[in-house]
């Protein structure tokens, strides 16, 4: 099985490495060369692909199918690889030819947290427009990887991903603009919370941004983070200071 990858930023090259190791990989994007161990090919070829993942940003799935729709071939699966899924499925649906199987994935790991190997880490898979025999291959190629799958729905991808990928990165965000500085006498607790900063803001911008804006329930998350934290002020304020009489 061919796999393709099409977009080598900094997810498309650490994914495009990792299954170097167990499948023939090739690889188009717009700017930079392929890693090790992976063909660069053209944008037309990489469609001819059995297996093409999307590595884009979320907000350019659309000018992506786009893109390659002319291209493929008949019966391929395109899977994406966004961390939200309603949007980008909706999307593959709406603008892939009806020939192509179309299956939402996202790896909850990259080049940060997937630095010591993938085994053990998550992948979500949600199948849209995929035979059984094609869901096979894609499980038999995560399962070589050591993936933990977890299959389910767009949206229920999204609602729970809000509340976990996507309160993490906001946080970070949130934490980043306080300027925190590593302490001397700092708790391990403090070094969590420095390291989440750090991940977070390895990201780009443009997946800070597309997280909160394409997934769905992030509005609801951040009103209930803001409200908590009015809720936790209010109550200490609350309470009667308790100094030495
Ligand atoms: O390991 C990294 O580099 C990541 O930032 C991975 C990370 C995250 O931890 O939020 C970022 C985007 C993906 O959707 C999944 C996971």
């Amino acid at each position: 099985m061919k796999i393709g990858i099409y977009g080598l930023g900094r997810f498309g090259s650490f994914w495009a490495s990792t299954l170097s190791r167990v499948a023939d990989v090739q690889a188009y994007s717009r700017s930079s060369s392929a890693p090790e161990g992976v063909l660069f090919v053209s944008e037309e070829n990489v469609c001819k692909s059995d297996l093409l993942f999307l590595c884009n940003s979320i907000s350019s799935v659309g000018e992506v199918c786009d893109r390659i729709a002319p291209f493929l071939k008949e019966g391929m699966i395109v899977a994406d690889t966004c961390s939200v899924k309603v949007h980008p499925l909706e999307t593959m649906k709406k603008r892939l030819p009806a020939s192509v199987q179309i299956l939402g994935t996202h790896p909850m790991f990259g080049p940060d947290s997937g630095r010591n190997g993938v085994a053990g880490l998550p992948v979500a898979l949600c199948p849209e427009r995929i035979d059984d025999g094609s869901l096979k291959t894609v499980l038999d190629l995560f399962t070589s990887l050591g993936l933990r799958i977890e299959t389910l729905t767009a949206k229920d991808h999204d609602r729970e991903a809000a509340y976990s990928q996507g309160i993490t990165h906001f946080i970070g965000r949130t934490l980043d603009l306080l300027n925190l500085e590593p302490s001397r006498i700092s708790t391990t607790g403090y070094e969590d919370l420095l390291d989440i900063v750090q991940q977070t803001c390895n990201d780009k911008w443009q997946l800070f941004v597309d997280l909160q804006k394409f997934n769905p329930y992030t509005e609801e998350m951040r009103k209930k983070l803001h409200s908590s934290i009015e809720e936790m002020l209010v109550k200490l304020d609350s309470i009667e200071s308790i100094g030495e009489k």
